[in-house]
């Protein structure tokens, strides 16, 4: 998170952490006991490899009560997602075992009305991703506020020139926006999760290219259908 703030800890137990060899690489936040949301592009480079799942943090590397990391049973990426652009790009984590829910662990839930965001409206993004764009990474959970902005100034020709589909949405990312490592994160409007963070240009900081996150509204469908089918 460039420009924003050390969060309050704990105020967000529903974030996760996405870790390989103990080093963060992604958000995510608890959609239910046993699952994680987060970004398909989250597994590029992984080779494979399964994530483990970080709950109950704020520091990353101080020993807290109700911090524990879990192995992951399965990891599924949307059938549409792929490495050339950013449609679809939701990556479903199930745990290996319930999560033990505490007031440092909890669900979020997320929006399943498929209506846009009004622009204007003031969201909120957390995540362990980088502070500064030399790649500084924080120890500690940050979070800044955003107002999010119509699809129209988004495909601007000027901004993100027509890439910007229904099932995506956008915020300011003057001076405070998402980063390296905030990807998988919940954007967080009036307490409801309604996004995904994505790379998308992967630029940070730079109003000419705002945030964009996956909406989750339109694949509440599929969420739901996955965590039935591997319900066991
Ligand atoms: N603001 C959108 C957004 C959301 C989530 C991730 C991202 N960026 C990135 N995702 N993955 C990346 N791999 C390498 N570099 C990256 N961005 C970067 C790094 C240093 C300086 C700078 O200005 C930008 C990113 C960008």
């Amino acid at each position: 998170i460039l420009g924003g703030y050390e969060a309050r800890p704990h105020l967000r137990p529903y974030m996760a952490s996405l870790q390989l060899d103990g080093q963060h690489v992604c958000g995510g936040f608890l959609i239910a006991e046993q699952w994680v949301l987060s970004a398909a592009h989250c597994t590029e480079g992984t080779n494979g490899k399964l994530f483990q799942v970080l709950l109950g943090a704020h520091s990353l590397s101080e020993p807290e009560p109700h911090k524990r990391l879990y192995r992951v049973r399965t990891q599924i990426a949307h059938p549409g997602s792929n490495i050339h652009n950013n449609r679809d790009d939701l990556l479903l984590l199930q745990l290996e075992e319930k999560a033990e829910l505490n007031a440092h662990v909890k669900v979020l839930p997320f929006q399943r009305e498929d209506r846009d965001v009004e622009a204007d409206t003031m969201c909120e993004v957390a995540g362990w991703g980088t502070i500064t764009h030399s790649g500084r990474r924080p120890d500690k959970l940050q979070q800044v506020e955003r107002p999010v902005i119509s699809r129209e100034l988004c495909n601007h020709r000027t901004r993100h020139d027509q890439t910007i589909t229904e099932k995506m949405m956008c915020t300011d990312s003057r001076k405070k926006d998402t980063c390296k490592g905030d990807s998988g994160g919940p954007l967080v409007c009036n307490g409801v999760a309604e996004g995904v963070v994505t790379a998308g240009s992967r630029v940070c900081g730079n109003y000419k290219k705002p945030a964009i996150y996956t909406r989750i509204a339109p694949y509440a469908a599929w969420i739901d259908g996955v965590m039935a089918s591997a319900a066991g």
